[in-house]
């Protein structure tokens, strides 16, 4: 085959029935932006809408915009306009706090409903967070942890397991699970599913309903695009809406908050998820940005980040690897999420230089250089520009000199 050129690239963009979803953003002049599932970009009309909910909403209509611009009402609808991205029906969707104050309700949850089960299942080199709550609920409930890598979760759930834990695409090798597969492994075994959808939604074809999913958690302010700390959904299958008894029992969980009675009364389907006053100003950013989807076909969307993963790994092993660089995600596109990591010892101050020159990306320590391909806006010509500025900053070499640094370029 020959060699990758940035005329090919150019081709593909030609040709990408996408192409067209990038000016639904507003992005900086000068910069390739291969960040979007650590923050994703702003979508256009986010601002503006965010402007009205503070000028008009806020300053004018105050309290009374909780009834007449429906704030009340505001987690369930966002979440219900999520579903479908979901592959999720619109009640069993809602957007409320973080992923981890969300993992952390799903699995007391989920352990509330498999009493006598004495262990929970999660995932080893998950994303850190994730692990931290799984520890704390075990601590909590008095069980034991068993981590395994996400590929041995199906063969190592037993009836001894309440519930298990993973992420769909995990977030250093964007390794994408089987959600099918392994939940139904994990169902055979009596117990409960919760998937981590962090670098999942919004980038891929997702179908929680399809695929038996018992309980998810997702980000709002990466492949979503909500903005600096967007709210996390949530995702409570409708069959376990019933008994789904979350611990953070505040009072937008209640059945009547405004009766203000005394003792608790859960409220039925999914706003039994939430806890207390919603984030209304990030709320309605993402509900603002979740216009950049529409009309969106997600299979369309997840193919074309796989196409541009595969374009970075194609130049990579055509030019690059020379420098000692080696791909750390899978290189089967059907196994990989949108994003590509590629492991450089020392290679921070790479990362770096690539900052430096309008390309960011990020770097997870020890070793990887991260690069996400939001595909609504990312073009194939990008991608070979941000590998060859790659390639000069390898071949230069001085970024060896460069004093050592271990924390994360975000
Ligand atoms: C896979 C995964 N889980 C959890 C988190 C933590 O999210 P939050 O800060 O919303 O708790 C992140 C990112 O920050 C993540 O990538
Ligand atoms: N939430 C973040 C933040 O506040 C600062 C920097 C990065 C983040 C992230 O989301 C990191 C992301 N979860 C990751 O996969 O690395």
């Amino acid at each position: 085959m020959p060699a990758l050129t940035r005329q090919d690239c150019l081709a593909l963009d030609a040709a990408d029935p996408l192409a067209g979803l990038r000016d639904r953003f507003d992005l900086p002049e000068g910069v390739i932006y291969l960040d979007g599932n650590s923050l994703g970009a702003l979508p256009k009309g986010v601002a503006e809408r965010v402007e009205q909910v503070v000028r008009a909403e806020w300053g004018r209509d105050l309290i009374r915009s909780w009834n007449t611009a429906d704030w009340y009402g505001a987690p369930g609808r966002v979440g219900a306009k999520l579903a479908p991205l979901l592959g999720a029906r619109p009640h069993e969707v809602t957007i409320t706090d973080t992923i981890s104050v969300n993992l952390y309700k799903l699995l007391v949850a989920a352990v509330r409903m498999r009493p006598g089960r004495t262990r929970i299942l999660c995932e080893a080199g998950n994303f850190p967070s994730d692990n931290h709550i799984v520890d704390s609920v075990a601590r909590q409930f008095g069980l034991e942890v068993v981590a395994v890598p996400a590929g041995e979760i199906a063969a190592a759930v037993d009836g001894t397991v309440a519930v298990a834990t993973l992420s769909h695409v995990n977030y250093r090798s964007a390794l994408m699970q089987d959600m099918g597969a392994v939940t139904e492994a994990i169902h055979r075994a009596g117990a409960l599913a919760v998937w981590d959808l962090a670098h999942s939604s919004g980038a891929v074809r997702l179908d929680l309903d399809g695929t038996g999913a018992d309980f998810a958690v997702g980000c709002g302010y990466k492949y979503l695009n909500g903005g600096p700390g967007a709210p996390s959904h949530i995702f409570v299958a409708e069959r376990h809406q019933a008994a789904f008894d979350q611990p953070l029992t505040g009072w937008f969980a209640h059945a009547a908050p405004f009766r203000f009675d005394p003792g608790f009364a859960r409220a039925e389907g999914i706003r039994a998820a939430l806890c207390s006053t919603p984030q209304v100003l990030s709320l309605i950013a993402l509900e603002a940005a979740l216009d950049a989807f529409a009309g969106v076909d997600m299979g369309a969307l997840e193919a074309k980040g796989r196409a541009l993963g595969d374009l970075l790994i194609r130049f990579h092993d055509e030019r690059l690897t020379r420098f000692g660089t080696a791909v750390a995600s899978p290189r089967d596109a059907a196994r990989r999420g949108s994003h590509v990591s590629i492991a450089l010892d020392g290679g921070f101050p790479v990362m770096a230089r690539l900052i430096e020159r309008g390309i960011i990306g990020d770097f997870r320590a020890p070793d990887i250089l991260r690069f996400g391909f939001a595909p609504p806006y990312l073009r194939f010509a990008d991608i070979y520009d941000a590998a060859e500025a790659l390639e000069a900053i390898l071949a230069a070499g001085d970024w060896r000199d460069a004093p050592v640094a271990t924390g994360a370029v975000t």
